[in-house]
């Protein structure tokens, strides 16, 4: 029973087929796509995929580009679901003010999250960082809460927004560096540094809250990138959004097949 799970991020659309609906399956093909070139999956990287039994994604791009997709998904003959933040899933339980208002992304993530702490051992708080377009930092207490969390613009973002908003700034990326010397070196440390900080800062938050230390992970393409200049030692986690798809997926398409 092959699953397809599918990722539509704010510039680019991840996908992962695998051989069962069930955290652990076998990847079987995986790809990306930026947006603008959706049209191309079925004719392209899907073409020659074995059909997918079952589907489950999450869109943070709006309804023009899910309706894009599901027209790519023709090709076969799966039904496309789409994860909708709840108040309540897969043992987490959504804090926001307006649960359905929260980014599908955060929330299968956190699902994700959660669930590889609890493999681990004993249940602990979670501070998530999804580090992608945007950037998010996410708060779980020990018994699956979503707390709350925090949205910043990404690196990139960051980047743009600066040299579009200062009168002589250029932008050639730099290093990180503790005491930068040079613009670039002095742009690339402060966005990189503007996250670490504010990732301590909810770090803090939660250990305060909780009263105990809590499993910093860390997901998205950029990753790797920010591992170096956090405060906390942070677990890189290849996509946490695939593993809560997976997760999801088992309870809602159940065991069978
Ligand atoms: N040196 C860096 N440090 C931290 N972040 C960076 C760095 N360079 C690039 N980035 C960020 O990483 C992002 C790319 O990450 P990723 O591949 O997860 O994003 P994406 O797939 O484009 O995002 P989305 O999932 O929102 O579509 C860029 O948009 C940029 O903001
Ligand atoms: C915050 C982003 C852009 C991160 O991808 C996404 O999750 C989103 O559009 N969220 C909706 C708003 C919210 O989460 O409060
Ligand atoms: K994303």
């Amino acid at each position: 029973m092959t699953f397809l799970a599918i990722d539509v991020g704010n510039t680019r659309l991840k996908w992962a087929l695998y051989d069962a609906h069930r955290p652990g399956a076998a990847l079987l093909a995986q790809g990306t796509e930026f947006l603008e070139h959706i049209d191309r999956l079925a004719e392209g990287s899907w073409a020659n995929l074995p059909a997918p039994n079952r589907m489950l994604g999450c869109v943070v791009a709006g309804d023009i580009a899910r309706r894009r997709v599901v027209e790519q998904m023709e090709l076969w003959d799966v039904t496309p679901q789409w994860v909708v933040p709840s108040a309540q899933e897969a043992g987490l339980t959504n804090g926001y003010d307006y649960p359905s208002r929260l980014g599908a992304d955060r929330w299968v993530a956190m699902v994700g999250a959660r669930h590889h702490v609890l493999a681990q051992g004993a249940p602990r708080p979670i501070v998530l960082v999804m580090v992608g377009t945007a950037v998010t930092v996410e708060c779980i207490d020990a018994a699956g809460n979503f707390l709350g969390g925090l949205i910043l613009p990404g690196h990139g973002i960051m980047l743009r927004a600066l040299e579009a908003g200062t009168a002589g700034l250029h932008v050639p990326t730099g290093e990180v560096r503790l005491f930068p010397t040079n613009t670039s070196d002095a742009l690339t440390s402060g966005g990189t540094y503007a996250i670490a900080g504010a990732v301590e800062r909810m770090y803090q938050h939660l250990l305060q809250h909780c009263g105990a230390e809590p499993a910093c992970l860390m997901t998205g393409g950029a990753g790797w990138k920010m591992a170096p200049s956090m405060t906390r030692p942070f677990e890189l986690i290849e996509n946490l959004i695939f593993d809560g798809l997976l997760q999801i997926a088992l309870q809602r398409f159940g065991d069978a097949d």
